[in-house]
């Protein structure tokens, strides 16, 4: 399966380059600033120079006006938009069609009940990214370092492609990629030394560990198929 990985919350142009190179295909960048890994549009700026043509280019929002979407849009130049807050399917449709860029909607879950959603937001969305869902009294709604039951996911069909996401590492990645299946996976806290401080070694270990179960997950279904 060609499993897509994105390394989110990037921040500076050595760690963007690492995961570039150690072969993400996906490069994030959270705009909301009570996050550790919120950017301005200057830093966005040159960012997005720097991964232009070679990685695809993530831009993270909560609950964002399309003023300030459209400030994002025109200094990141980002191939894909994410949005990380409460938006409905009707404001997943406005920002997909006002910007012309594909769109992934973050859905939290912590139980099956929190499945429920995808029926109305694969109608709308391009993707999906589910993610552990935040605790109450977080400070925001995403990049905390928790998992949630990756069972909840298990033989999920969805209509679209979606991401996993929630306190994955490279000492996890592979249990995850076994449980769910998942076609993509997106990691944060898990790959730095402390919030919003990407570590090199961490980013290139969990892209090698993300892409080693992918390869280990085809083999046993081709044996499976034979030849
Ligand atoms: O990363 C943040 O600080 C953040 C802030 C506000 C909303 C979303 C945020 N991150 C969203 C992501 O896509 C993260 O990669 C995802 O939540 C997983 O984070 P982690 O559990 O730290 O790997």
């Amino acid at each position: 399966m060609a499993l897509t990985i994105k390394i989110c919350g990037l921040r500076t142009p050595e760690t963007l380059d690492v995961a570039i190179e150690s072969g993400a295909d996906q490069v994030g960048f959270v705009f909301f600033p009570p996050s550790p890994r919120s950017l301005g549009l200057e830093a966005a700026r040159l960012l997005g120079a720097r991964a232009q043509g070679r990685a695809q280019k993530v831009a993270l929002t909560v609950d964002a006006s399309n003023d300030a979407i459209a400030a994002i849009v025109a200094a990141l130049k980002p191939d894909m938009l994410q949005l990380h807050g409460n938006e409905t399917p009707e404001r997943v449709a406005v920002v997909r069609s006002r910007f012309g860029l594909p769109v992934m909607k973050a859905l939290p879950i912590a139980t099956r009940a929190d499945l429920s959603p995808i029926r109305e937001f694969d109608k709308v969305a391009d993707r999906l990214l589910f993610d552990a869902r935040a605790p109450q009294d977080a400070t925001r709604p995403g990049g905390l370092g928790k998992t949630f039951d990756w069972t909840l996911l298990a033989g999920l069909k969805t209509g679209v492609p979606y991401m996993l996401s929630g306190g994955l590492d490279a000492g996890n990645v592979a249990e995850a990629l076994r449980i769910t299946r998942a076609p993509g996976v997106d990691v944060s806290s898990g790959v730095e030394r402390a919030p919003g401080e990407k570590d090199p070694d961490r980013i290139r270990a969990f892209i090698r560990a993300a892409r080693a179960a992918d390869a280990a997950l085809d083999e046993k279904v081709s044996a499976k198929v034979g030849p």
